[in-house]
């Protein structure tokens, strides 16, 4: 579980996030969803203690990231895969990882293959890696301590196609075992394939959050029904008393439940060809709706970055 409230990180007089709330709860995907600039990495870092807080706090399983003993142990954190030693090898790496947390070699090895990482590519200098393969590195880093957290900012950057499956699938996994996964990503049709919940954030503010189905849903919601005979349909749904709307090609959409339209077709004896729910334009519509809305409200108070005093940072 991880819980964020009213979470602010204020730079100068610029406000890079603004009393963010949000809850990632156990066997579940969060994606956290945002433009360039908007606040995900500082509320990612806020979470993990990178970063303190303006106002607001975080915990990760009921405590602040900061206090928990053995960290690696509990939350797997990956926020900067370009942040790796370069002179050291994928081996090496993740051997000092497993000393550090305590687990046994054989884990490094083990977690090295699993993260598609083989022998001769672990041998190699981190310098000489791909993006995608120190992205490898960072999750296997993430997953050696077996936490029940994940907490992955950009983890799908420079994947190819089939590290994007893998990644999928193993956060999927991950939650599915009883995991919380929180994710930032814009790879928004990746984030839609895994993710059970959303969090969006556009100007350092949610723009909005909730579970897939609500976020996804059409406006005013509704179902989609097609039948063999379209007129016999429409005299079902109309002696049912079901308002339907034509759709085009022999559908209409009907604001009732998908049952109360199945019962209503079954009753005539008109055969069904398609029933759904239907749903809105998707993910990327909803986020290009949403930013958009944040940004033709611009607030006041956000000015170009200014550095960080590097006291109130604690080192990666
Ligand atoms: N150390 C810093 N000093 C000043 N401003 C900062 C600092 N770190 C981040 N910011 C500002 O805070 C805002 C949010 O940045 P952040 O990196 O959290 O966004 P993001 O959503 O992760 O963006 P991206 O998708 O591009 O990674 C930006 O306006 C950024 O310039």
């Amino acid at each position: 579980m991880i819980e964020v409230e009213g979470l602010t990180k204020r730079y100068g007089e610029a406000l890079a996030v603004d009393a963010v709330s949000f809850r990632c709860e156990p066997g579940t995907v969060t994606g956290f969803l945002g433009p360039n600039g908007a606040g995900k990495s500082t509320t990612m870092r806020m979470i993990c203690g990178l970063t303190r807080p303006s106002a607001g706090h975080a915990t990760v399983r009921g405590v602040p990231y900061a206090r928990i003993a053995n960290p690696g142990r509990h939350v797997g954190v990956l926020l900067d895969a370009a942040a790796q030693h370069p002179g050291r090898t994928g081996k090496e790496t993740l051997g000092l990882t497993a000393h550090v947390l305590g687990v046994p070699q054989s884990r490094a090895t083990e977690m090295l293959e699993r993260v598609g990482l083989p022998p001769k590519a672990a041998r190699r200098r981190v310098g000489g890696y791909s993006l995608g393969m120190r992205q490898r590195l960072g999750i296997a880093q993430a997953l050696i301590g077996d936490p029940g957290v994940l907490i992955l900012d950009e983890p799908a950057n420079g994947l190819d196609p089939e590290g994007i499956y893998w990644m999928r699938t193993l956060l999927r996994e991950f939650a599915d075992r009883g995991g919380t996964v929180l994710l930032s990503s814009h790879l928004l049709r990746e984030v839609e394939a895994v993710a059970d919940r959303f969090v969006v954030i556009a100007g350092g503010r949610i723009a909005a959050q909730g579970s897939k189905e609500e976020l996804l849903a059409a406006p005013g919601g509704g179902v989609l029904v097609r039948g063999l005979d379209a007129a016999a349909l429409q005299g079902a749904l109309a002696a049912a008393g079901l308002a339907a709307r034509p759709e085009g090609e022999g559908a209409f959409v009907v604001d009732a439940p998908a049952e109360a339209v199945g019962r209503a077709a079954a009753a005539a004896g008109v055969v069904l060809l398609e029933l759904r729910q239907v749903s809105g334009g998707g993910l990327e519509e909803l986020f290009l709706t949403l930013t958009a809305e944040a940004a033709r409200a611009p607030d006041p108070l956000r000015a170009p970055p200014v550095p960080e005093p590097a006291s109130t940072e604690v080192a990666r």
